[in-house]
């Protein structure tokens, strides 16, 4: 079964929640938090699931937090990541199938519930097309390292 990790602020909490129900059972779903609706700091749990994914601990991870934005730019920090933030099915199978995002971030106060699932759906059932697109991705690295020095 595959392994996903998923974290959250106090902003995608009831999302997290939900996308939670819905793959169980097809997945193996890891938590990192976070764990009531009180306010909380969204980088410490998008680094969470980013250094989750970068270990190999999760072989993918799901953020939630209002936008979908800053826990994602907090897991772009972390080298290896590739975390989009998506409020639409078509860019979901995209920053797969072009990027190999293997993150996905998403707004509670942005998409509904129902869109929510479809684009996680989507996202996990999406499989990265490789060939240029790897050329693509391989200079995104590429720009990683020259800056991490
Ligand atoms: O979307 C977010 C970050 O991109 C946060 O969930 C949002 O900024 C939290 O705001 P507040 O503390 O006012 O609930």
């Amino acid at each position: 079964m595959k392994k996903i990790g998923i974290a959250s602020d106090h902003g995608g909490y009831n999302l997290k929640e939900e996308i939670k129900n819905h793959l169980k059972g097809e997945y193996e779903i890891v938590d990192f938090g976070t764990d009531s609706l009180d306010s909380v700091d969204y980088p410490d749990y998008g680094v969470k699931v980013a250094e989750a994914v970068k270990n190999g601990e999760v072989e993918e991870g799901i953020l939630c937090c209002g936008t979908g934005i800053g826990i994602s730019l907090a897991a772009n920090k972390v080298p290896g990541i590739r975390c989009a933030v998506v409020s639409d099915t078509f860019s979901a199978r995209m920053s797969k199938a072009h990027n190999d995002a293997n993150i996905i971030s998403l707004g509670e106060r942005v998409v509904g519930r129902g869109l929510a699932l479809e684009i996680i759906d989507t996202w996990l059932g999406t499989e990265f097309e490789g060939d240029r697109h790897q050329r693509r991705v391989g200079k995104i690295t590429e720009i990683e390292k020259k800056y991490s020095k």
